[in-house]
């Protein structure tokens, strides 16, 4: 018999996720069906993002053999059937106060920068870049962790060297880097970019350092579909770009509206929530069917 949600003490409300603390040692990772768009959360869930987002982080943490904080499989009793496919049980640990981005193109806060000084968190880059250009190699440009609402702060390796010191710095951006190239790799020969992405890593009572959170999904990184991919164009969101294009060429809303956006029509779901199982399986190689938690 699986336990309530009712019986884990909520610690932590995202924009699109929660966070239970399960006992001393151990927490629930559950992902919602929420999605945000133009720095709005919609009206509209999209049923099985959750359990999508989920299954991505697994497939990740098991295919590049970081050490991490998973504590339970996907299915572990202490996850209670309500949220069952889309929660993880995970070791609580000691939170590093960094953000850590990985950058393999240039695009958002990064090409903002860039257009403004020709470097990003302190690292130059060659000029003449454009939206979307490919950083190679990838660079590490952390940021600090913002508070609800705002926009995290994008900082310079030697800031994060200050505030946690040279060495735990330096093994942030040698494990963000490698986990985003390998993770990248993979997304690449299968079609998808993995553009960007957000790592948050934490230490354990023994003081090993574990990579912590969701990993490399469209939440925490930028998916951007291979074929339609252009530097200097518009960079289609594999996940998102369905529901942007109805928002903002069909439902009559507009991002300078000052309203919130308008719920999504079943149509636009449906495709939606499509894309999303599609990145899963191309990525994986797996079934979504074969996930834990399906309509019963
Ligand atoms: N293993 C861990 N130990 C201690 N703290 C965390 C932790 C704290 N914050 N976050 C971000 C977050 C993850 C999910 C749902 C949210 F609402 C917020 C993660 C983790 Cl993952």
């Amino acid at each position: 018999m699986r336990p309530e949600l009712s019986e884990y003490t909520p610690i932590y409300s995202g924009k699109v996720r929660e966070l239970y603390e399960i006992d001393d040692e151990h927490l629930l990772l559950v992902a919602s069906d929420r999605i945000s768009a133009y720095d709005y959360i919609l009206d509209t869930p999209i049923p099985d993002k959750g359990r999508v987002l989920t299954a991505m982080s697994v497939f990740f943490f098991d295919a590049l053999g970081v050490a991490n904080h998973l504590a339970g499989p996907a299915d572990d009793p202490r996850i209670p059937e309500s949220v069952l496919g889309r929660a993880l049980v995970t070791r609580r640990l000691d939170m590093v106060p960094v953000e850590c981005v990985a950058r393999g193109y240039l695009t958002g806060s990064g090409l903002k920068e860039y257009r403004a000084n020709g470097e990003v968190c302190g690292v130059p880059l060659p000029a003449g870049l454009l939206d979307g250009s490919r950083i190679d190699p990838p660079i590490f440009t952390p940021a600090t962790k913002a508070a609800v609402g705002d926009h995290d702060e994008n900082v310079s390796f030697e800031r994060v060297a200050e505030d946690v010191g040279l060495e735990l710095a330096t093994r942030l951006r040698e494990l963000t880097l490698d986990v985003y190239a390998r993770g990248a790799d993979i997304a690449r020969e299968r079609g998808i970019i993995l553009a960007d992405t957000k790592f948050e890593f934490g230490r354990s009572s023994d003081g090993d350092l574990l990579l912590a959170d969701e990993v490399l999904t469209p939440d925490s990184s930028r998916y951007w579909d291979g074929e339609l991919y252009s530097p200097g164009s518009a960079l289609p969101s594999f996940d998102k770009q369905i529901v942007r294009d109805w928002l903002t060429k069909e439902s009559g809303w507009s991002t300078d509206a000052g309203t919130p956006p308008p719920p999504l029509p079943a149509d636009v779901v449906e495709r939606t929530r499509a894309r999303y199982i599609e990145a899963y399986e191309r990525i994986s190689g797996l079934s979504f069917a074969d996930w834990p938690g399906g309509a019963a």
